[in-house]
């Protein structure tokens, strides 16, 4: 039965998603959910996900839902796939475990929230709130600063190779690169090349290419 991903393509936690099918060259099917009319708090959809959130996913009988708990099922299940997105071994495990902790409760509702402001509420018409942009910059500056720090000594956040420890952040990289944010990201040399870096890859690029259809 074909893997099924639930949820409109311009949301960064479906794109997570989609990005490791890529990475992993897996087809799939790819069913949109209309958020303007609230098809994400109502059935069939609530059943996929009781939080009423995208992304939900389907693999035959195991439904899923938390887009980073999804690409781990995806890059475990699929080893043999593609391209490798996990570490080897259980140290070089655990410390891409920390990096994909650090972007998912420390990099995320900051870049998130950055981009709801910059992004999503002009797209929707919405007025910006500037001071939540100044207050959020200045937090994301701080969190980069750690980022650059890393990434002088590795390649990678969680090691020489790239993982889903980097491929969760692609998403929001991507939107905010359109937006002012881009110069934090410039402004650290190391920070800048890994974002270079990941926003390149061809599985990435495929991902990307479903925002045209
Ligand atoms: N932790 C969840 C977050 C999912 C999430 O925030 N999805 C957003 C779209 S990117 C959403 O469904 N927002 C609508 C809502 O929260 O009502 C995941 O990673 O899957």
């Amino acid at each position: 039965m074909a893997i099924k991903v639930h949820g409109p393509v311009m949301s960064p936690a479906v794109m997570r998603v989609v990005a490791t099918l890529k990475e992993k060259e897996l087809d799939f099917e790819l069913l949109s959910v209309n958020m303007q009319t609230g098809d994400h708090k109502k059935e069939p959809f609530i059943s996929l996900n009781p939080f009423g959130q995208v992304p939900a996913f389907e693999d035959g009988d195991l439904k899923l839902f938390e887009s980073r708990a999804i690409t781990q099922y995806i890059a475990h299940t699929y080893a043999d796939k593609g391209n490798q997105l996990l570490a080897n071994e259980p140290k070089k495990m655990a410390i891409m475990s920390v990096w994909m902790e650090v972007e998912s409760t420390k990099f995320d509702p900051i870049a998130s929230k950055l981009n709801f402001e910059l992004v999503v509420k002009p797209m929707l018409g919405m007025v910006t709130d500037d001071a939540a942009v100044t207050e959020n910059e200045e937090k994301l500056g701080k969190i980069l600063d750690v980022y650059e720090s890393r990434l002088k000594d590795s390649k990678y956040l969680g090691g020489e190779s790239f993982t889903l420890a980097d491929l969760h952040h692609a998403p929001v990289v991507h939107y905010l690169m359109g937006t002012k944010v881009k110069s934090l990201f410039d402004a650290r040399p190391h920070v800048k090349d890994w974002c270079a870096d990941i926003l390149a890859r061809p599985a990435w690029s495929k991902a990307l290419e479903l925002h045209k259809q």
